[in-house]
């Protein structure tokens, strides 16, 4: 049996692929990889060709082996292969061109082609935008215009985020795109979408008896969504101080994961059903109008120099290409309403903030509470029932609940029951980008974004935005390796809520029952 028919998985139809934005940080990091490992799983069968695109030059050699390095450093799978890795990378060629002169996408056309005769690919052409977004409304008349899109197959572009920097450039930017590319030929990522445990999310709801029911106000008390890094903002400074954790995250991840945890059950499992469920979440989400909205329900912090396991950090206005009296938050917390039958009066809070202690992904679903005049909460103030959803490094999930202390008639014991997915499968899950590839190669949109959930998520973000622009006092600074600023916890504790430990800080009276066998 050879690499390729491991996989259950049909091929995609015969593409070429082209990769603008080649020789960037993003093909190397994450678009080679996930492309390897489609092929090592016989995701592409041998009808596909790659064309990196970039200004640079470098001929077909040069990249192939950027296109190994790349592989090699970042891929789940190792090209260690030769038989393999020859076969690979004979279907990568490199051109280069500028975004901005049509005619090196007429000689694009030309490539295309014989690209097509080649590897017998019926004109089908997949349009990956790895890109500066000022550059995609160019490119996509380029494209027109340098007759790309003329072959006989389907064309598909899929676009990198930030997809705008507030509702109207995302609007502006959205029309130049629909003057080329109709909406269901635009795949808008959002990588969180792509990752297992946010696909995960749908089954976990709607295919547990256990919890469907209880998905509502009557039984959760409220929902809390951490995205911790410990990360600064490396080299990426001057992109993140004109965007901040807000725009970087809030817009797209958070908000993504939120209505993915509140939408109803779609009719079908059908991308366009699912999606539909989800902008009526976003439609729901209550606006903040006012400064005095923003600031009782929105934290926004900054770090400032500090130190993580003993190693001392800059802070933020000290980071390259960040201004030195910068005021771009890198972490926000917001209380988050959902105004609908199922969700009202249940508090969703969310953060995210670079430089915090732990790199995690999880959401929180903490249950109310028994009622006081059962016997046990009565006598022993019970911890609530939690479902933890752990999205990242660790993928699985934990429910909390309470049990009698073993050889106690009294005693009651907080105790968690895991299933970490990523232990009994190893970590060899698929990455985000490849899941996304994937699907924009079949022609799945399901887990991208479409336009009207962006236009709504900007919308709301951009009323704390504009708030926030007008006064900068509430700004907090945090020491780099802490959990931000402390008004976050305020947030829940005017409600009588706490944050719940996440990753690597489980709390000591808990007893865990984890497939890990820990
Ligand atoms: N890197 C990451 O982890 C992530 C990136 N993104 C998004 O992906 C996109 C790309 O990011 P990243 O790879 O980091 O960016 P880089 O700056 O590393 O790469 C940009 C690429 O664009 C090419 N390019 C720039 N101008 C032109 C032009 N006029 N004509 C042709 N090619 C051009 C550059 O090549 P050359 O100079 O040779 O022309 C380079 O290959 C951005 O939208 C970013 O926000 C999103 C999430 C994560
Ligand atoms: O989109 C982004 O996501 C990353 C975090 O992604 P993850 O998969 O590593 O959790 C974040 O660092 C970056 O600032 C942001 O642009």
């Amino acid at each position: 049996m050879t690499d390729q028919h491991k996989s259950e998985a049909l091929p995609a139809s015969g593409a070429v692929y082209y990769l603008f934005g080649a020789t960037g940080d993003l093909a190397k990091r994450k678009l080679f990889p996930a492309l390897f490992s489609l092929y090592k799983e016989g995701k592409l069968a041998e009808d596909f060709a790659v064309v990196g695109l970039a200004r640079r030059s470098r001929t077909d050699e040069q990249f192939q082996a950027e296109v190994y390095e790349s592989i090699n450093e970042f891929c789940r799978y190792k090209a260690d292969d030769a038989e393999l890795w020859n076969r690979f990378a004979q279907h990568f060629v490199y051109m280069s061109l500028d975004i901005n002169d049509v005619e090196g996408f007429r000689e694009l056309t030309r490539l295309s082609e014989k690209l097509d005769e080649r590897f017998d690919i019926p004109g089908n052409r997949l349009f990956y935008l790895a890109l500066a977004p000022e550059l995609f409304g160019p490119v996509s008349f380029n494209l027109r215009d340098g007759g790309l899109l003329e072959s006989k197959g389907w064309h598909r572009v899929v676009i990198e985020k930030p997809f705008g920097y507030d509702l109207p450039s995302a609007q502006k930017l959205n029309d130049q795109i629909n003057q080329v590319f109709k909406e269901e030929e635009i795949f808008r990522i959002d990588h969180y979408l792509g990752k297992e445990m946010v696909q995960n999310i749908e089954v976990i709801r709607f295919a547990n008896a256990f919890f469907e029911p209880l998905w509502n106000n009557k039984h959760i008390a409220n929902v809390q969504i951490t995205l911790s890094e410990t990360v600064g903002v490396e080299d990426r400074g001057g992109y993140y101080d004109k965007s901040g954790a807000l725009r970087d995250m809030g817009q797209n991840h958070m908000l993504q994961m939120l209505t993915m945890i509140a939408m109803e059950p779609p009719s079908r499992l059908h991308g366009e059903d699912i999606r539909d469920e989800k902008v009526k979440v976003l439609r729901s989400l209550r606006q903040y109008e006012t400064f005095e909205d923003v600031r009782k329900n929105v934290v926004r912090g900054q770090y400032s120099e500090g130190v993580h396991k003993g190693k001392p950090l800059p802070g933020y206005r000290q980071e390259e290409s960040v201004a030195g009296d910068s005021v771009t938050e890198t972490y926000f917390a917001a209380k988050v309403a959902v105004d609908n039958f199922r969700w009202a009066g249940v508090p969703f809070y969310i953060r995210t903030g670079k430089r915090l202690p732990v790199k995690t992904t999880e959401v929180v679903i903490e249950f109310q509470n028994m009622p006081n005049n059962v016997l046990f909460a009565s006598r022993h103030n019970l911890a609530p029932n939690l479902l933890v959803i752990r999205v990242n490094p660790m993928e699985g999930i934990y429910i909390k609940i309470n049990a009698k202390q073993p050889g106690s008639d009294t005693q009651i014991q907080p105790v968690a029951m895991e299933f970490c997915q990523s232990c009994q499968v190893g970590i060899n899950t698929p990455e985000a980008y490849e899941r996304l590839i994937y699907d924009a190669a079949r022609g799945d949109s399901t887990y991208f974004t479409r336009w009207d959930e962006v236009s709504h998520a900007w919308a709301f973000v951009d009323k704390i935005a504009a708030a926030w622009h007008d006064d900068t006092s509430d700004i907090r600074p945090y020491p780099a390796g802490s959990w931000g600023p402390t008004e976050a916890s305020d947030l829940l504790k005017q409600d009588g809520f706490r944050w719940w430990p996440v990753n690597g800080q489980e709390e000591d009276n808990v007893i865990w029952v984890s497939n890990t066998g820990k």
